[in-house]
């Protein structure tokens, strides 16, 4: 059966539980996925090669063939892998990864001309910009600590660092005509447990104003804060941790970007968004996958992550939410990682539009829950697949189990000569 009499069929059975699959496909269109490029090189970037790894909080392991070295290979690799992603992309785009100047400015100067390759090649590829300061993997935060840092000369390294990549930003949202968000995620914590644990977060708060005090476009430029539970070698004290954050954003009225492996395994991030937005104006989604800690493993289709996707659209507040991916496995082939991880972020979505929102909430308004519950399961098995389908079929991208041929051939006739 070819799949538009398929999803004719789809059709008349969404729409017989009051779900118009043509607005869902239309709303999904309307939704870009901030692709991040550090999936693409382990979260190396580009700048000298003895600064990768100083202090990094971010561990990708494996060692799969064909990690890219260079901008070329990575908008390459890029480029190949939105082949088969079907609607808006964007690029979540790290200050480690400048491209132009030779030799590149220390990150504190870095300006938005070090990122004019970048830029171009938005440009021509049709995706938005999200931008990130790269605040580890670096000489300055080798003993982890950053933003926070008792040494004065370091917080300011770390503060101008911000602050040039606000600008940068601004800049390149003004360019593209579409705002930056921009995060600021700091490793900054203690592996044992600390006597004071105050003061660095006094020091982090007075860092992250000196920061916003910068007057930069708020047009152009969304600032964000990630927190974080923990890390490796931060097993006892996150600096930044979620109470931090969620007090700063709400009192500053910046972005808070909650990332799905930054919380204990048994919390529900789904049920975050809804609080959070009570209170701060716009959030960020580091949609990831952790797997008993913050393994950053690629985006399943799994229930918690289909939650917290389907949530941000039938909270119909997703025009104060913004999409980005964040995981990084160097175990398989890092294109197809992007592929699985984005096509699930936007299976996600779908699914959340394409769930009977109203009706589910007319009965729990009249109080019927057991019809609120059958309706809820018995939605489960309602063909979203071929829905999805159509929407790949109608960005003429490839459906389910037709790239990943794609994807193989460009290792055999890429990937392998690297
Ligand atoms: C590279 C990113 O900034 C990083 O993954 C951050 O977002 C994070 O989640 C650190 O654990
Ligand atoms: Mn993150």
């Amino acid at each position: 059966m070819k799949n538009s009499s398929m999803y004719e069929f789809a059709r008349e059975q969404f729409s017989a539980v009051g779900v118009d699959t043509e607005a869902a496909l239309e709303a999904l269109n309307e939704i870009p996925v901030s692709m991040h490029c550090w999936q693409g090189d382990d979260v190396d970037g580009f700048e000298a090669p003895e600064k990768a790894g100083a202090g990094n909080g971010c561990v990708a392991t494996g060692n799969y063939l064909g990690k890219a070295s260079n901008p070329a290979e990575l908008m390459a690799d890029l480029e190949q892998a939105a082949s088969h992603i079907p609607g808006p992309l964007r690029l979540n785009l790290h200050a480690n990864y400048a491209t132009d100047g030779s030799p590149l400015p220390e990150r504190n100067e870095l300006t938005v001309e070090n990122f004019r390759s970048w830029i171009d090649w938005a440009k021509a590829n049709q995706f938005g910009i999200d931008f990130n300061p790269t605040s580890f993997s670096h000489p300055k935060a080798e003993d982890g600590f950053t933003l926070s840092h008792k040494d004065v000369g370091i917080r300011q390294f770390w503060i101008e660092h911000c602050i040039a990549s606000r600008k940068i930003g601004a800049a390149i949202g003004e360019e593209l005509n579409s705002p930056v968000v921009n995060n600021i995620w700091i490793p900054d914590g203690y592996k044992d447990t600390p006597a004071d644990r105050m003061a660095p977060r006094v020091r982090l708060m007075e860092s992250l104003d000196a920061i916003l005090a910068e007057d930069v476009s708020k047009k152009w430029n969304i600032d964000a804060v990630e927190s974080k539970l923990f890390g490796i070698g931060v097993e006892s004290y996150t600096v930044g941790s979620s109470e931090f954050y969620l007090g700063y954003a709400a009192t500053r009225q910046i972005a808070l970007c909650l990332d799905a492996g930054h919380f204990h395994p048994t919390e529900s991030v789904a049920d975050k968004i809804s609080a959070a937005l009570l209170y701060v104006p716009e959030l960020l989604l580091h949609v990831s996958r952790g797997v008993r800690w913050d393994s950053d493993h690629v985006v399943a289709l799994d229930d918690p992550t289909t939650a917290i996707l389907q949530e941000c659209v039938s909270s119909g507040q997703m025009d104060r939410i913004h999409v980005g991916l964040d995981f990084f496995d160097a175990s398989i082939n890092r294109i197809a990682a992007w592929v699985i991880g984005t096509r699930n972020a936007k299976k996600g979505l779908l699914k959340g539009l394409l769930q009977p929102t109203k009706q589910l909430r007319e009965l729990e308004q009249a109080g019927d829950y057991t019809s609120r519950l059958a309706m809820m399961e018995d939605a489960r098995s309602l063909p979203w697949g071929t829905v999805w389908n159509e929407y790949c079929e109608r960005q003429q991208t490839a459906g389910d189990n037709q790239w990943l041929g794609a994807v193989k051939r460009y290792e055999q006739e890429e990937l392998v000569k690297r």
